[in-house]
Formats: structure tokens, C-alpha cells, sequence
């Protein structure tokens, strides 16, 4: 009687849709009469898309860093939390956009858990846009997101809603060249789950070993505002933000509002979603090459 509990690991470079992906997937289990259990790794200090998943469901968390290169023991510590506490058919664990999945397929397949977990794969979200602008990132941000795709056994070619069609066979040829597993397109990450039951196997061997913290020259500053910001001010310093800011998630205070907003802001777009309860005013930016102190500066500006 085999009673592992399967473990799916969700890769994607920063704002491609893990998160997305990671909600369709508890949808989906619980549907299926399963409990999942979830394990989220942040960069930053302060989680964001903890807010998202459901109070019921087990949820590990792992700040600040990438699980691959700091945290590593972490991780095999809640992996042992997780299966200590129980109570949870099918884990889930959704990695940083700048994470090397296979790092973490390691702690996944370590002997201390190879009679409890069955890995079952990568599952890689792919932003086509940031696809098709790929020449803005930097050469190991690319080398990242070539290998996100290259280890995947089920890639999402996600956000189709924001790319014209004619240019999808060039795509789906580029992809094609990094990896044989299956490309499937999609729109928030919405697939047919039956998907997974034949997802393939992918050989590790080779992975580039990429760490967030060394090879990319990676900033993640976190913003607590001190007070509330002008809308169209603030706005203004979306639209002109640097080009290598990757990813801007968290909650902004936004004058004459009552709670602050969720601001989701992932390859050039912001999105905005009005609260219906306070959330502390955390706001998260990574990117390459910034300058930290200029940035926190002008969000300070911006609240006074
Ligand atoms: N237009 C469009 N937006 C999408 C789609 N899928 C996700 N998004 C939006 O893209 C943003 C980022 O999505 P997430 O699911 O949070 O991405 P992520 O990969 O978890 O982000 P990080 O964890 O920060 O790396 C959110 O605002 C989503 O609502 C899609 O298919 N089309």
C-alpha cells in the first residue's frame, strides 16, 4: 500500500502566476476530496500571498530569501513540521520567482522523507509577456527563467489574455527548443487538472545551481508606510519606476480609503483590489540592481 503523499513544487519567474496557479490547485483538491497543505517561500520579510490561501489548510512559511540558498535547513525543518503535525493528503509548495526549483526538489527527495513524500514534479508558470521582453533581464535572471522552464514536467504559458495570437507559434517553437515537456496556454493559470496525472518525468542533472543571492544581483527591499499616499501620486511613481524592478506586491494606504489596497504590480502592469479589513502597509519590491535608498526614499516622500 503506497500512502506517500504526493508533492507538487510550483516555479515560475517573479509575477508569472504561481500564486494564481497555487489557489486553482486548492480549488481543485479540495474538490477532489483531498486536503492540501501548503508550503510558501517569500522573498522579503513579510508575506503577502500568505494572505491569500484559506485558514483551513496547513500553511508552512519560509521569509526572506529564496529557499535554495539560504534557508535550506529551514525548509527540511517544516517539511518535518508539516508531516509531524499531519492532517493533509497532498502538499504543495510554492517556491520564490527567484528560486532554482531543483534546489528544492533536493530537500523534497532527502532520505528523511522518502517513505512519506512521492514527488510528483515541477510545475512552471511562464509570463508571456516577460517571455516576449525577456531581453530586458539581466543574463542570469534569463539563465533562471530558461532553467525554471528547462526542469518543469507541465509548463503554463500563462497570461495568453495579453498577447496577440499570431505570435504563439513563434512562442510555443522558442519553448520547445528548452524543454520537451507539455506547454499548455493559459489565462490565471486555469488548467484541466487531469493534466497531472501524466505529467513527465524530468532528469535533474545539469541544473545550473543559480543562487538568488549570489548569481543574481537581486534587491528585495520591504516598505512599511507610515502614512497614507496620494492615489495619483503614487501612481506616478508606478509608471516610472525602474525597468529592472521585476515584481511590486503588498498593501498601500491610499488617501480617503478606509483599508489600504493590495497593489500586485508584475512585469510593466499594476493592478490595484480594495480590502475589506486592514492589512498592515507592507509593500515588497524586488528587482535587479536597484538603489535601495533612493527608492525607500521616494515612497517616504510619497506619505508625507
Ligand atoms: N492579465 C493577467 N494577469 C494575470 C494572469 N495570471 C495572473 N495574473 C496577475 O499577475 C499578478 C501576479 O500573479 P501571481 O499569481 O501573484 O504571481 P506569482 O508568480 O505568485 O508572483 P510572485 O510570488 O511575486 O513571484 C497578479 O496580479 C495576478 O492577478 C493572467 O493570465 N492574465
Amino acid at each position: 500500500m503506497n500512502q506517500n503523499i504526493p508533492v507538487y513544487l510550483l516555479s515560475g519567474f517573479l509575477g508569472s502566476g504561481k500564486t494564481t496557479l497555487l489557489k486553482n490547485l486548492i480549488q481543485y483538491e479540495k474538490k477532489s476530496g483531498r486536503k492540501p497543505a501548503v508550503l510558501m517561500n517569500e522573498a522579503g520579510k513579510v508575506s503577502i500571498d500568505s494572505e491569500e490561501v484559506d485558514s483551513d489548510i496547513p500553511l508552512a512559511e519560509l521569509l526572506d530569501g529564496c529557499i535554495c540558498c539560504t534557508i535550506q535547513d529551514k525548509l527540511e525543518s517544516q517539511l518535518q513540521q508539516l508531516l509531524f503535525d499531519g492532517g493533509f493528503d497532498t502538499l504543495i509548495i510554492e517556491t520564490t520567482g527567484v528560486a532554482h526549483p531543483v534546489e528544492v526538489v533536493d530537500s523534497v527527495l532527502s532520505p528523511l522523507f522518502a517513505d512519506r513524500f512521492e514527488f510528483k514534479g515541477i510545475l512552471t508558470t511562464v509570463d508571456v509577456m516577460q517571455w516576449e521582453n525577456r531581453d530586458n533581464l539581466s543574463v542570469q535572471a534569463l539563465q533562471l527563467l530558461r532553467e525554471q522552464i528547462r526542469f518543469s514536467s507541465l509548463v503554463l504559458l500563462n497570461k495568453m489574455d495579453l498577447i496577440s495570437e499570431s505570435r504563439i507559434p513563434f512562442i510555443l517553437n522558442e519553448l520547445q527548443t528548452i524543454t520537451s515537456s507539455k506547454i499548455i496556454m493559459t489565462q490565471h493559470a486555469k488548467i484541466n487538472f487531469a493534466e497531472l496525472k501524466n505529467i513527465q518525468t524530468v532528469d535533474y542533472a545539469g541544473a545550473s545551481n543559480i543562487r538568488a543571492d549570489k548569481e543574481l544581483n537581486l534587491n528585495v527591499l520591504v516598505h512599511t508606510f507610515s502614512d497614507s499616499v496620494e492615489r495619483t501620486l503614487f501612481e506616478d511613481w508606478m509608471r516610472e519606476v525602474s525597468s529592472t524592478v521585476y515584481r511590486m506586491k503588498g498593501f498601500v494606504p491610499f488617501k480617503n480609503e478606509k483599508y489600504p489596497s493590495l497593489v500586485q504590480y508584475s512585469y510593466g502592469m499594476p493592478l490595484y483590489f480594495e480590502q475589506d479589513m486592514k492589512m498592515p502597509a507592507n509593500f515588497v519590491i524586488i528587482g535587479e540592481n536597484l538603489n535601495v535608498e533612493h527608492i525607500r526614499k521616494e515612497l517616504e516622500r510619497l506619505a508625507l
